[in-house]
């Protein structure tokens, strides 16, 4: 039995057209998975039924093998994080260190646990010595790392992550790439939205594909973006490395390091 799953499941915001129809997806522990699509394919919807946020009109989310029909999202949060697209959507404290620290106040965990995990999440997010600054006078970027760390730092079993690459530079989008990995290996399944393509071939072997309130198709990397008619349905593009090696004649190529082989 999987640890998460959604079980055909559907949801309106107007009782006319379905945002998502009919989805089926399972999610083990210690996975790293990418869901990619245009906008308005479904996805933010999707995710937001994982945590409760939104409650399928039709269908199950499972987690643990538990209906999540009856659970609160406030207990939901312990076991499923959700970063939102929007950092400024989530932040309310005046200071980092206050922001990471506050939902595990709320669980009234003990001091010195409260000091380690802020302490671990802030160094994973690199925000060591900005736990004493006010969120909104760091950029967009960083204020993304501060709901990263909060949520890292009530350690649920899942995490997803809306969209964390977006308006990230190349340092930060490094370090996203590590802060999956060390999540993966602690167990943790993390779900990432992106539309940043590199990101999604050099950090997730799964991927699932949306596009008009269904999910069209999930697979490798490689079995995604050589499906030519799926990139076309989903208005979908390869990462440019991608799509210059196929220019240059060459096939099956989707990151650097693949380009590399094929010119060597
Ligand atoms: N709060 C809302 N009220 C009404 N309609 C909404 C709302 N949020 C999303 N929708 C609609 O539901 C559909 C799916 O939207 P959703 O945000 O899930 O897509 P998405 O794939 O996450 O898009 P994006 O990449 O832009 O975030 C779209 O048609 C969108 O316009």
């Amino acid at each position: 039995m999987s640890y998460l799953s959604l079980d055909d499941v559907s949801y309106s915001y107007d009782n006319k057209n379905n945002a998502v129809e009919s989805v089926n997806l399972e999610f083990e522990l210690g996975e790293a998975v990418a869901i990619i699509g245009q906008n308005g394919a479904g996805k933010t919807t999707t995710v937001k039924m994982m945590n409760g946020l939104i409650r399928p009109d039709k269908g199950r989310v499972l987690l643990d093998g538990k209906d999540t029909k009856g659970i609160s999202v406030a207990q939901l949060s312990h076991h499923v994080g959700y970063v939102f697209q929007n950092p400024d959507e989530q932040i309310f404290q005046d200071s980092v260190e206050k922001e990471i620290a506050f939902s595990l106040k709320k669980q009234k965990l003990p001091q010195t646990e409260i000091t380690t995990r802020v302490k671990d999440a802030a160094r994973l997010c690199h925000l060591d010595n900005k736990l004493n600054e006010h969120p909104y006078n760091l950029p967009y970027s960083q204020r993304k790392f501060v709901t990263i760390a909060a949520i890292i730092a009530m350690n649920p079993e899942v995490m997803v992550f809306d969209e964390p690459t977006a308006g990230q530079d190349h340092n930060s989008i490094i370090r996203l790439n590590k802060i999956i990995k060390k999540l993966t290996s602690m167990h943790k399944l993390v779900i990432t939205i992106t539309h940043d393509m590199s990101f999604v071939v050099n950090n997730f072997k799964r991927v699932i594909v949306f596009a008009q309130a269904h999910k069209q198709k999930e697979g490798s990397p490689a079995e995604i973006f050589s499906d030519e008619s799926l990139l076309r349905k989903s208005k979908l593009e390869p990462p440019v490395i991608g799509q210059l090696a196929k220019k240059l004649g060459f096939s099956n190529v989707l990151t650097v390091t693949d380009l590399l082989r094929v010119v060597n």
